[in-house]
């Protein structure tokens, strides 16, 4: 497999799990960003039907896999884990749809 981005040569598990922690750890950041505009979705989605875009899910891993084959990153690995990560936005939005919209039962 031919990584466009530099993999440091690694001797023991440790080099491998002090290199993980670090890219999980911009991973991290990177998805609580993300989270930032999935929340915004949810205030200006009208309709709680439109949380779910399949359009958008196909369209979205469709890139990813594309962007997977061209960096050499495996494309299972990024297609399960958009598809896994996407699942758990919607749940999020949903929330954040409710959240922003409570019902009058619900304001105590
Ligand atoms: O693009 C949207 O409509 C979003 O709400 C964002 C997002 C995502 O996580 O990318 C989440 C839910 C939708 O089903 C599709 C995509």
């Amino acid at each position: 497999m031919t990584l466009i981005h530099k993999v440091e040569h690694c001797h023991t598990m440790a080099d491998v799990r002090r290199n993980i922690d670090a890219l999980d750890e911009r991973i991290v950041a990177l998805i609580a960003e993300r989270s930032g505009y999935v929340a915004q979705a949810a205030r200006i989605k009208q309709n709680a039907n439109q949380v779910h875009d399949q359009a958008r899910i196909d369209f979205i891993v469709d890139r990813v896999k594309a962007m997977a084959a061209e960096q050499g990153a495996p494309e299972a690995v990024i297609e399960a884990a958009y598809r896994a990560m996407i699942d758990a936005f919607i749940e999020f939005e949903r929330g954040e749809f409710q959240r922003l919209r409570p019902q009058p039962s619900q304001e105590g």
